[in-house]
């Protein structure tokens, strides 16, 4: 239930702490919280108005709506018919492989989106961008039903896809089935991705992709090392083709894993290349302390080491604008999480120690992901959407602490009901082989 229930139509919320960098003040990392009074009229922010109801909110954290720049709806919550054996990045790949062919018709990738969707909408999401499995035929099934869903969330949810394939099925020479599939990102809206690998041929498919990503004007978005293997190096060779062919629309990197266990030089060296390519990047952090350092199924138990986090704080020294995002939802790549970015954000401060050092890191979880996706910048401006979370919490250490399920979401300046969708809802397509 929500901690308070606030009355209907326009109002002034006095007494509501926030984040000074998330209204142009400068604070320092001991004192970077501000209060403020925000007057909700018509649905937007309004310059403050003397006539209206006040509530006192009592020092309560208020956010913009949050943005969730790195998805996978279209996987989203197969877990209970497609577990991973092991809880490794090889066990997430093959069962979710064989989950895609044998259960991913309209239907069921439709019914777990938009179940997804109202979870990210309950908990005070208003953008995502989704990868979508794009591998053929099931390319043209997703994206169909993600184009539908798009439309009918409008409003509520705004919703960007970017295509999942893998660096070797792209053609060095171009043309072929990369190609078709480019020419339907370019048709839906959507944005060109790929996963990339150590390759023979890494370079000159990196080239071909960004061919394909010019000639249509699509906007590039990689999942690159994923692992803890320090020989992986593929984000220095995709900094490395940006700078070589001067691609100049937005680029974003995700994952990043293996820089936390190269040689520092070698680290620092593609961080520089990076920001002198302009690329950002978006940390997963939930999802890789749960797939990095595992142990083999039959192996003994071992208790992993490493964190699987990447090189979030020298990056943004360097000025790379970096952001945070859910990734997977209770599917083979992540057992748990629930599109909660108020989650993303807590467990993202203690992974990466986010505390202690620069006072503008909830950037990454709101304006971050808008400069790196193009969608709206999230805004406590007058003029804005009055699209907000509040949180009973007048602290980082009040919000981190408790899960804020009595948390506040205001849409358009209306309290919305925050139930979230029953499990058992999708108990009708999880028991199939
Ligand atoms: O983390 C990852 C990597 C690839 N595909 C996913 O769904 N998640």
């Amino acid at each position: 239930m929500d901690f308070l229930r606030l009355p209907e139509g326009s109002v002034t919320l006095t007494n509501l702490t926030v984040p000074a960098c998330l209204i142009g003040k400068s604070g320092t990392p001991a004192a970077d919280l501000v209060r403020i009074d925000l007057t909700l009229k018509d649905g937007r922010i309004a310059a403050p108005d003397g006539s209206l109801p006040r509530i006192d909110m009592k020092g309560a954290m208020v956010f913009p709506s949050f943005i969730d720049m790195h998805t996978h709806l279209d996987k989203g919550h197969i877990w209970p018919r497609a577990a991973n054996p092991d809880g490794s990045f090889m066990g997430a790949l093959t069962t979710v492989e064989a989950d895609r062919i044998a259960n991913w018709s309209g239907a069921d990738v439709r019914a777990r989106m938009d179940f997804a969707l109202r979870c990210a909408y309950a908990h005070g999401t208003s953008a995502i961008r989704t990868h979508l499995d794009a591998i053929p035929p099931q390319h043209r099934i997703s994206f169909a039903e993600f184009t539908r869903l798009r439309e009918e969330w409008a409003g509520r949810i705004e919703l960007q896809a970017a295509c999942l394939t893998s660096i070797d099925r792209i053609d060095p020479e171009g043309g072929g089935e990369f190609a078709e599939l480019a020419d339907l990102v370019a048709e839906t809206g959507s944005v060109l991705g790929c996963v990339t690998f150590p390759d023979a041929q890494l370079s000159d498919r990196l080239r071909a992709f960004f061919a394909h990503a010019g000639k249509r004007g699509l906007h590039a978005d990689f999942h690159a090392d994923e692992t803890t293997d320090p020989s992986v190096a593929t984000l220095r060779a995709i900094a490395e083709t940006v700078l070589e062919t001067g691609y100049d629309a937005p680029v974003v990197v995700g994952h990043c894993c293996s820089l936390s266990v190269q040689p520092e030089a070698e680290a620092m060296h593609t961080l520089d290349l990076v920001a002198r390519a302009g690329i950002n990047i978006v940390s997963l952090p939930m999802c890789n302390l749960y797939l990095q350092d595992r142990t083999a199924q039959d192996a003994p138990a071992r208790t992993p080491r490493l964190r699987g986090v990447t090189l979030v704080h020298e990056m943004a020294a360097r000025g790379i604008n970096v952001s945070f995002a859910s990734d997977n939802t209770r599917d083979p790549f992540y057992a748990y999480g629930d599109l909660d970015m108020i989650e993303v954000m807590r467990e993202a401060t203690r992974i990466a120690h986010l505390d202690h050092s620069r006072d503008d890191w909830v950037k990454a979880f709101l304006t971050n992901p808008a400069t790196t996706t193009g969608f709206a910048q999230p805004s406590l401006d007058a003029g804005a959407p009055a699209d907000l979370v509040i949180c009973r919490a007048r602290s980082w250490t009040e919000l981190f602490a408790r899960p804020q399920s009595d948390r506040i979401v205001i849409r358009q300046g209306r309290q919305i009901d925050r139930t979230l969708p029953d499990y058992a809802e999708l108990d009708h397509l999880m028991d199939r082989t």
